[in-house]
């Protein structure tokens, strides 16, 4: 990414919009202070925090677990939370505490914004307030993995979102209110915008908006190593900027320019700006189409060492799960893979694989990849489809859960909506449920009842990794040529073999000739073994 600025700087001073909508804004926002001094109160928002790991736990204090509510009355009391009548009234929750360096991915390399200090905000449109916060707690720690500093995070109970503003104007000036008042310079929206509603949002709230989509891309892009990771992540980026080019900083910069009337267009935003975007999307799409062809250049590679697997019949087993659950853990305690664990989402966007053996040395192979989260922008599955689909040929999936979340089945339900997306849903699943030793029993019962293949581990203390292995040996295709070998002394490399291959060995006798060996071998290794073959 290189910084070009060729838009038009977006900048974040309270006192940049002169124009005629910051005055109308800045009025609206002196009529809310009124209004809200007579009959304004704040609450804490208090939830149970037993269940809590300590990773939650220390996220949680970032997140200082506050939600407060900002416009509130005084009858109001935390029962409203099921009154939704109530609740779409004056619904806006707060919670306090983040902060980042995020760069502006819709933007890559045409401008590069610095994102220190970002505000939370979110809609709540159905389900629970629990979970709406879970997903905001995610967010934090998205945008935290991003390098932003969480300072206030904010849920509003409202059916649908506004079509001009995502959350309506009222709301929105209340979030600009908290943005100015914390010194934000972005806020994060937890859903995707659709382009003009991040555009009518920004008009609002004066700084930079970026929606769940956008910060996701960014982590993705932080994170990717291979070449052909970073060629998907341009590839998905570009996807969303597309849509998106003219809206970046416009609202401002249209300010900046004298902007005539309310109904769009206007001084800055047509002749040279037009052209300007024209050109812009022209490159973007030529670029596009060259990263779609390295793309599919680079598939070839992979692809024939997948055959290779297949040809020699190697059973393979994708690693698959929610982004930290723990999958980078379990392929290092089921093989000493050394990969990168990190208590961070999104570590991992280069699939590992690592030959592993089952407890009676039938070997196959284990492969980590991407994790999941939910809304995983569909760019992002587009991109990353060739890696995805790795996980549709494998022989089985060890589906990997955090058993420490207190709803871990949020989180398989959105891995299996994107194991559906790339035709990987009939592969055979096991459920891993790791962290064990942090989570609580009837989070792991409750999961057990519902699934019909569970393994309970901990990646972290070697719980239940023996039974894990098991399972995993009776799961994958096993050797199917029953063969009796008699191999002389002279020729031992071939018992070795047999030892070190994929073969399951019933029984092995000494005898005066040599070895006798009543195997179980796959077709490949049996053809090679003809020589040595008798009856039994
Ligand atoms: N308490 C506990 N923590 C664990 C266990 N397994 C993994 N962790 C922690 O969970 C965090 C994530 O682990 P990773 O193995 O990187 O998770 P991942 O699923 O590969 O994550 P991504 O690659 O980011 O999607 C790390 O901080 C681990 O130390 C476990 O069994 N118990
Ligand atoms: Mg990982």
């Amino acid at each position: 990414m290189t910084e070009q600025n060729n838009t038009p700087h977006t900048e974040n001073t309270p006192e940049q919009g002169t124009s005629s909508i910051d005055a109308t804004i800045q009025r609206i926002l002196a009529a809310d202070k009124a209004n809200k001094s007579s009959n304004g109160r704040t609450t804490r928002f208090v939830a149970d925090d037993a269940h809590l790991t300590s990773t939650e736990q220390r996220r949680r204090s970032v997140l200082d677990d506050r939600a407060r509510e900002l416009a509130e009355t005084e009858e109001h009391t935390e029962h409203d939370g099921e009154q939704y009548d109530l609740f779409e009234r004056r619904s806006l929750r707060r919670v306090e505490g983040l902060s980042t360096e995020l760069e502006d991915v819709t933007e890559v390399e045409y401008r590069q914004l610095r994102l220190e200090r970002v505000v939370l905000a979110g809609l709540w449109t159905e389900g629970t307030i629990a979970e709406a916060e879970y997903s905001l707690r995610e967010l934090a720690a998205l945008a935290e993995t991003a390098g932003s500093t969480v300072l206030d995070g904010f849920i509003q109970r409202r059916s649908k979102p506004d079509p001009g503003t995502f959350f309506g104007s009222g709301k929105a000036v209340e979030i600009k209110e908290a943005v100015a008042e914390l010194g934000a310079d972005t806020v994060v929206v937890d859903s995707e915008l659709a382009p003009s509603q991040r555009r009518g949002l920004e008009d609002i709230v004066k700084v930079k908006v970026i929606d769940r989509t956008g910060l996701i891309l960014d982590i993705f892009a932080q994170h990717a190593k291979s070449r052909e990771g970073k060629a998907q992540v341009e590839l998905a980026q570009m996807e969303y900027m597309l849509p998106r080019l003219r809206g970046w900083g416009e609202s401002l910069s249209r300010q900046a320019g004298g902007r005539v009337g309310a109904a769009g267009g206007g001084i800055g935003s047509r002749g040279p700006g037009e052209t300007k975007i024209e050109l812009d999307r022209r490159r973007i799409n030529q670029r596009m189409a060259k990263l779609r062809r390295d793309i599919a250049n680079m598939k070839p590679a992979r692809e024939a060492k997948r055959a290779n697997r297949k040809r020699n019949a190697v059973p393979s087993v994708a690693i698959g799960g929610y982004t930290n659950a723990g999958k980078s853990s379990l392929l290092n305690r089921l093989t000493d893979a050394g990969v990168l664990v990190e208590n961070a989402l999104f570590a991992t966007l280069d699939p590992t694989t690592r030959k592993a053996v089952t407890p009676d040395g039938i070997g196959y192979t284990l492969s980590d990849t991407v994790g999941f989260v939910r809304q995983l922008p569909t760019q992002l599955v587009e991109a990353f489809r060739s890696t995805l689909e790795e996980v549709a040929e494998a022989d089985l999936i060890l589906h990997v859960v955090d058993a420490s979340h207190p709803e871990p089945e949020g989180q398989i339900a959105a891995v299996r909506q994107v194991l559906t997306e790339v035709d990987a849903h009939q592969v055979d699943e096991i459920i891993v449920l790791n962290k064990a030793d942090a989570a609580e029993s009837h989070v792991i019962e409750r999961i057990r009842r519902r699934e019909p293949h569970v393994a309970v581990v901990s990646a972290r203390t070697g719980e239940g990794i023996e039974e894990l292995k098991e399972l995993i040996s009776s799961s994958i295709p096993r050797p199917s040529v029953p063969l009796e070998l008699m191999v002389p002394y002279a020729d031992g490399e071939v018992v070795s073999r047999l030892h070190a291959a994929d073969a399951e060995i019933l029984s092995t006798t000494y005898e005066e000739e040599g070895t006798r060996l009543s195997v179980k071998v796959r077709p490949s290794l049996a053809a090679e073994l003809a020589q040595y073959q008798v009856e039994s």
